[in-house]
């Protein structure tokens, strides 16, 4: 918790006007942020300065895990955060390739599990990954990236945290999650969780132990509209204590993972928070 916050207060102290054109918002930004995740002490790294809508940050990334590319399959495993980008999005709007309500075209896991070949074929880089980690193999190549600057003109956006590298090193299972761009007022609280989820999980599911995860953001900024907010209200809050997290021990495949999980297989215990703020949330 005092690692976000004290990127949140760098920002507001450090960080320099941009204008966003995609937003027509202006961000307060600064570049290169590293945060670390102690997966292996189970120091989940949730929010307690307001209340963390966790578990749709977790349906988010199980919806990436299994190749989601449309709002409404995200909203069904209780994640509403595509619906805005799929749908009010006025360049993807005009996009010939939008299949219409809901459709988010070839982003995120679409790339993940399905990334197309010249030959026509697809690539399934999470299968590779987690049929390598089982066996205890790192190729030094256990790369599973969304960042697919040939099909960017088919998706509604191009991938945030675009890159989760994965390492073992004496018989620890480590992550390393690349972010081009980061909404630290509400993405990040999601990135977070899901950085130290997806670590948890692939560990839990190849037999690994966890180690660390290492979270690395280029571009972390506030939008205008947020800036107030923060600093005036979130910043000026005692953070509470970590929360536990826990995941249901009966996950043990990646078959698991791509058939049954739901969010009420991951659970926190001890989560105190100060009351919601509702951040604006620019399209
Ligand atoms: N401007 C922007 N910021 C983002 O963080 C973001 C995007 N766009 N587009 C793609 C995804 C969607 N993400 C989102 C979208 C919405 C919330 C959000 O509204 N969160 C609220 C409540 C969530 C809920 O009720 O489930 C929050 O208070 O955290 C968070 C992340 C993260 N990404
Ligand atoms: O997982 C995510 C997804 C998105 N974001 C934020 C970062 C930016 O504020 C926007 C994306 O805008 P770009 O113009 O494509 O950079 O969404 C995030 O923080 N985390």
């Amino acid at each position: 918790m005092k690692q976000y916050l004290d990127l949140c207060q760098r920002i507001v102290d450090e960080g320099e006007w941009v204008e966003n054109e995609r937003t027509g918002k202006r961000c307060l930004t600064v570049i290169d942020a590293n945060l670390e995740y102690d997966v292996e002490n189970n120091q989940f790294p949730l929010i307690t300065t307001r209340k963390s809508f966790w578990k749709a940050a977790i349906a988010e990334l199980l919806g990436y895990l299994r190749g989601y590319d449309n709002a409404a399959q995200f909203r069904e495993i209780g994640c509403n955060t595509w619906n805005a980008n799929a749908n009010e999005n006025q360049a993807w709007l005009n996009n010939p390739a939008r299949k219409g309500e809901d459709d988010m075209g070839r982003v995120y896991g679409v790339q993940g599990r399905a990334w197309m070949t010249p030959e026509g074929t697809t690539v399934d880089q999470l299968r590779k990954i987690v049929d390598n980690l089982s066996q205890g193999i790192d190729d030094r190549g256990e790369i599973l990236t969304f960042y697919n600057p040939g099909e960017f003109h088919l998706g509604c956006l191009r991938p945030c945290m675009h890159t989760h590298t994965f390492s073992i090193l004496g018989g620890k299972l480590y992550l390393t999650s690349y972010q081009r761009s980061c909404d630290v007022p509400l993405g990040l609280n999601f990135n977070q969780v899901q950085c130290f989820v997806l670590l948890a999980l692939m560990a839990q599911i190849t037999g690994l132990k966890p180690g660390k995860a290492y979270h690395k953001i280029v571009n972390a900024h506030i939008y205008e509209d947020q800036l107030e907010l923060m600093r005036d209200v979130q910043l000026k809050r005692e953070p509470f204590e970590s929360p536990s997290f826990h995941i249901n021990p009966e996950i043990k495949s990646f078959e698991d993972v791509e058939t049954w999980v739901t969010i009420d297989d991951f659970s926190v215990e001890g989560y105190e928070h100060h009351p919601a703020i509702a951040y604006p949330f620019a399209v």
